[in-house]
């Protein structure tokens, strides 16, 4: 008889414990389709134990000196580098992701965050003007909320809760946290750093479960008075109807719908693979990923063929085949999404040009059930099919053409979206004029995700409320007050 190997059972960390839960979920191993895991389904009640620990730790975490939170952050930084290896393959597993980007994005950048808000906390100053005619000087002092609740997506795991959970406690927030329950493994790794780097019980409690139970508990809370979101739209809204009896902080980092603009003087030989990469990378599955391609009409042809080539070279592999550029999606449903939309746009006339449907899909037998599919190319679509509308957080992209600049401007904004876009170009005057027309919070020109955590990142429209980076992430984490004082 074949051995069944022990599922991974996670448990809650409320006040420096771990802590069971009396009911669980099961979490699914992508690459295989099999459970492998346990994530506690939390609810009200591990809410209250939470905010009860977070509400204690308070007075004494945010009256460390920024110097003492800042060593603290940077030790978790330190553990967190030392466990590089072991996180990037618990990530993989858990996500989907393949190992190689585990290991030289998500995890690296996860320590990052610790390191650059310990650094940017012991930077800030304050403002002070006078009034001499009155005999006035006034200034502002910033002090923290109190307790952040922090709700991170499934995409980028530890990378997008670090990104929160670093700027809140450097500002000296203690933080209830509540994972993806698709994605918890390294949240769960993460608590089990927090001691020895010498965080005090309860500044971080860290809540597993799903959005409906956990995820609303903590949204509702009346003694929670911020919530930090990164997520979908629809679930945006019901924060924010949630949060709006309490009149909490809201921060809202939501989808795109993200246009890549190429002109016909780009560098094609390296605007190419570089979308390639902005529409395929972690299966496609970033907000700021590409899925509206506009090419200037005058080389399309040309782009289409090489980008279709280099689409093929794309390999699609088991997360750690170290020579696969994409592994397994998230989950069955989120496949199914991604593929129903492939189907939208055949029913609609458009042609595929490579991947769903058209190429072969080579795995392993084990991973026959996994949740693989090829990186996809759209031609002859609408800008009105739902496919150049909605966001489809998959390796799918749409091509199409555009004859003036005047015109793509256009095209490109006529979304509900408004988070990323990418302009191709050598023309430095068409640079500048087309990223300050277009209705993103990010334009990247000749390259993609370069990210400079100083600055603000986030999005316009339906893509979110608020920006993250230091000074942003530093005024949402604390309030600000201006005392006027008459000498
Ligand atoms: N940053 C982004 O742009 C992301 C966008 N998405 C988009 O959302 C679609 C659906 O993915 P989901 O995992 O369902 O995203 P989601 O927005 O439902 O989940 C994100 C987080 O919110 C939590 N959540 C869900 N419902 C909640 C509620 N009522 N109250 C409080 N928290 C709640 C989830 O448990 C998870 O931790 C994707 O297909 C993609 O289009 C998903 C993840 C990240
Ligand atoms: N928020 C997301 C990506 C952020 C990337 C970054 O901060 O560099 C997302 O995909 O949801």
């Amino acid at each position: 008889m074949a051995a069944t190997k022990a599922l991974l059972m996670l448990e809650n960390f409320i006040d420096g414990k771990f802590l069971p839960c009396n009911s669980y979920i099961d979490s699914y191993d992508p690459s295989t389709g099999e459970v492998y895991c346990r994530v506690p389904d939390s609810g009200k009640e591990e809410i209250e134990a939470a905010v009860e620990a977070a509400r204690r730790a308070f007075p004494g975490w945010s009256s460390w000196s920024p110097q003492e939170r800042a060593q603290v952050l940077n030790k978790l930084a330190d553990l967190l580098e030392q466990s590089l290896e072991e996180l990037a393959q618990a990530e993989s597993k858990d996500q989907g992701k393949t190992l190689a980007l585990a290991r030289t994005m998500d995890i690296p950048r996860s320590v990052q965050n610790f390191r650059f808000f310990a650094s940017s906390i012991l930077h800030h100053t304050s403002e002070c003007t006078q009034m001499d005619h009155l005999g006035c000087m006034h200034y502002t002092v910033r002090t923290p909320v109190g307790i952040a609740g922090l709700i991170s997506p499934w995409n980028l795991p530890l990378y997008l809760l670090t990104w929160k959970i670093a700027p809140a406690m450097a500002a000296g927030n203690t933080v209830i946290a509540k994972p993806s329950e698709l994605t918890s493994v390294t949240a769960w790794m993460l608590c089990k750093l927090l001691d020895k780097a010498g965080v005090p019980p309860g500044v971080v409690n860290i809540v597993f479960g799903t959005g409906p139970r956990v995820g609303e508990a903590l949204v509702s809370h009346p003694e929670v008075p911020l919530i930090s979101f990164t997520g979908s739209q629809p679930t945006a809204e019901r924060i924010t109807q949630l949060s709006a009896p309490h009149c909490k902080k809201l921060s809202l980092e939501l989808g795109g719908k993200n246009p890549a603009i190429i002109f016909e003087d780009a560098n094609l030989d390296e605007c190419i693979p570089a979308t390639v990469r902005s529409s395929f990378a972690n299966q496609g599955e970033i907000c700021l990923c590409t899925s509206r391609i506009f090419v200037q009409k005058s080389i399309y042809s040309e782009f289409l063929k090489r980008f279709v080539e280099a689409t093929r070279k794309w390999k699609v592999g088991v997360p750690s085949d170290p020579s696969a550029s994409m592994g397994a999606l998230i989950s069955k449903a989120h496949l199914e999404k991604v593929r129903s939309y492939v189907k939208k746009a055949l029913s609609e006339g458009a042609r595929i040009q490579c991947g769903e449907g058209v190429d072969k899909l080579h795995l392993p037998a084990r991973n026959q059930a996994g949740y693989f599919m090829l990186p996809t190319v759209i031609t002859d679509i609408k800008d009105e099919s739902c496919c150049m509308k909605e966001e489809i957080f998959g390796p799918v992209t749409c091509v199409t053409p555009f004859d003036s600049e005047e015109e793509v401007i256009q095209r490109a904004n006529n979304v509900k979206y408004g988070l990323a876009a990418t302009v191709w170009s050598r023309d430095v005057g068409r640079v500048h004029r087309v990223a300050k027309k277009l209705q993103s919070g990010l334009v990247w020109t000749n390259c993609w995700l370069i990210r400079e955590l100083n600055l603000p990142f986030g999005g316009m429209k339906s893509s979110g409320i608020g920006r993250e980076g230091v000074k942003d992430s530093y005024d949402f984490f604390t309030e600000v007050k201006t005392i006027t004082v008459k000498h």
